[in-house]
């Protein structure tokens, strides 16, 4: 590994604020790999994007399995994408996603809470429900004391990916919980749409996929809100939206989307946290800004492009604006977030777990 790589994997983000003046928009990291930011390359790429292949991660799929639809191919990517693009529409949930919302406040102490757990725990457990149709928190609890032992520290994250490559970090006893519960699972449950022979790798895909950047996202949202106390979104929608897609842009969960490999086997990884901060195209980049005007293609892609683009982006939206809306609506909040350097836990890119939120009843 060269010294550049070294710095890509071992300081994603200090690696990245390096290139920030770098006009070009790309840098190449090693012999046929390339990191790419600049928008027209991005369009571009997301344009060709079904003749592209997508190889796994090699940090994830010894955590999701080889079969997951983060990086299958082809028909049976096509086929499993079909399958989830209704199932995961956010108003299909708004019932039940506000009701466990209602509950997560109600439930949350007048003490200090770390604010990224308590969003992930909440994402968790909506996702949980979407897919097995049952709230079950020893499960939840279990699949994430075995998330955290591999992907909590960078250090560990990092020690198993070089160290014990292609190592699978399965579970069996989580693995056997989980299957039973989706094996279970009674239709609209989403695990009762999925195929038996993936079964276990789609489950752990989706449950994970579907809160580690929706609870990041949330927690951003909250932190930047916090940072501009002019700011009120409850009283106006499209303000809500503008600062929730600023956050996306200064603070996205996943600071890049999935690797692009050519037929002759050149890969390029798509920078979200890049493109998002070019000073050539966005105006004062480092500036939380919500009134910025729609940027060009290419240019903002927090939820990926092409035939990989995010199929939760819609309840991930759902999800933000309702736990936001809810949270400002019955309480005051005051968040300690001077030092706020943000933790990596695989590409995701989250606020810190030191950053505490105090939520007191409004009166
Ligand atoms: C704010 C929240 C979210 C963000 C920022 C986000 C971001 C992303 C990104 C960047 C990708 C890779 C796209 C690419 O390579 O072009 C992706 C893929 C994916 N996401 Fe999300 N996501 C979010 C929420 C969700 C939710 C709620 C689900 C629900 C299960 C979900 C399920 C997936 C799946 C299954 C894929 C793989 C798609 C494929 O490879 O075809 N995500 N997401």
């Amino acid at each position: 590994m060269n010294r550049t790589e070294l710095r890509f994997a071992l300081h994603l983000i200090p690696f990245l604020d390096s290139l920030q003046d770098f006009e070009d928009g790309m840098v190449k990291l090693r012999d046929k790999r390339w990191l790419v930011w600049h928008p027209d390359v991005i369009a571009a790429l997301f344009r060709h994007d079904r003749e592209l292949h997508h190889p796994p991660s090699r940090t994830l799929s010894p955590l999701l399995g080889t079969r997951s639809v983060l990086w299958l191919d082809g028909e049976e990517h096509t086929r499993y994408r079909r399958t989830l693009a209704p199932m995961l529409r956010g108003n299909r949930y708004q019932a039940l996603i506000d009701e466990m919302v209602e509950r997560s406040i109600a439930e949350l102490p007048s003490d200090p809470v770390s604010l990224p757990n308590w969003t992930r725990r909440l994402t968790l457990r909506i996702i949980g429900r979407i897919v097995f149709g049952v709230d079950d928190e020893e499960l939840l609890q279990a699949f994430t004391r075995w998330l955290d032992r591999r992907l909590n520290s960078r250090v560990r994250t990092l020690a198993h990916r070089y160290l014990t490559p292609g190592t699978t970090r399965f579970d069996p006893h989580l693995d056997r919980m989980l299957l039973h519960r989706a094996r279970t699972a009674e239709p609209p449950a989403l695990a009762a749409y999925l195929p038996g022979e993936d079964l276990r790798d789609q489950v752990v895909s989706l449950l994970f996929a579907g809160h580690e950047t929706t609870a990041s996202a949330t927690a951003w949202t909250l932190y930047w809100l916090d940072r501009n106390p002019d700011l009120n979104p409850d009283l106006d929608l499209d303000l809500l939206e503008a600062t929730i897609m600023e956050s996306l842009r200064l603070s996205p969960p996943a600071a890049l989307a999935g690797n692009r490999m050519s037929d002759d086997g050149m890969v390029i990884t798509p920078s979200i946290y890049l493109a998002h901060r070019r000073a050539a195209t966005y105006d004062r980049p480092h500036t939380f800004d919500p009134t910025r005007s729609q940027p060009p293609p290419g240019a903002f892609f927090p939820f990926g492009g092409g035939v990989r683009h995010c199929p939760g982006k819609d309840l991930a939206l759902t999800e933000i604006r309702t736990i936001v809306r809810a949270l400002l609506r019955h309480r005051r909040i005051r968040l300690n977030s001077t030092h706020c350097t943000p933790q990596l836990r695989g590409a995701a890119m989250a606020p810190p777990p030191s950053l505490a939120m105090v939520a007191t009843c409004r009166r």
